[in-house]
């Protein structure tokens, strides 16, 4: 039976600009681009998963709003199901502490980066959502 994954990520605007984050050279999916979260735990809400992991992973406080996407990805570790969120942030500043890098791009440049695979359709909305904006 294959695995299955619950991750959320969190879709952070500001100023028209959308935090993505690179994952590092030893994790699973070495370099890709993801949007910052990860898994949810047993007894955790989706956004309450998302709120803990971005607190944990960038040091920031999030609001988790509407829902972005939801994604189903089968990697040769498991099946990642990935919903992700629009999320306001209510933190000043954002600190990688296990990402290799984040970046604030407009969503020009969202395409030029190496997502992980599971994260294309959101990244398609977000645009989307941007150029309607
Ligand atoms: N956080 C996050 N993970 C994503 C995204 N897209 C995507 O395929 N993933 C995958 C990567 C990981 O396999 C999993 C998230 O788990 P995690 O963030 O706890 O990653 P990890 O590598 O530290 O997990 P692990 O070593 O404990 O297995 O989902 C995304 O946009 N955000």
């Amino acid at each position: 039976m294959v695995k299955r994954i619950e991750v959320v990520g969190a879709v952070i605007v500001r100023d028209g600009l959308v935090l993505c984050a690179q994952r590092g050279p030893d994790a699973k999916l070495p370099g890709l681009w993801e949007f910052p979260g990860g898994k949810v735990e047993s007894g955790e809400s989706p956004r309450e998963a998302l709120e803990r992991e971005i607190r944990e992973e960038l040091g920031a406080e999030v609001k988790a709003g509407d829902q972005v996407e939801v994604t189903v990805h089968e990697y040769a570790f498991g099946e990642v199901h990935l919903t992700t969120f629009y999320c306001d942030l209510l933190s000043d500043t954002v600190t990688a502490t296990e990402h290799e890098a984040v970046t604030w791009l407009p969503r020009s440049d969202l395409l030029q980066l190496e997502w992980a695979p599971a994260d294309i359709p959101a990244v398609r909305a977000v645009m989307e959502r941007l150029s309607a904006a």
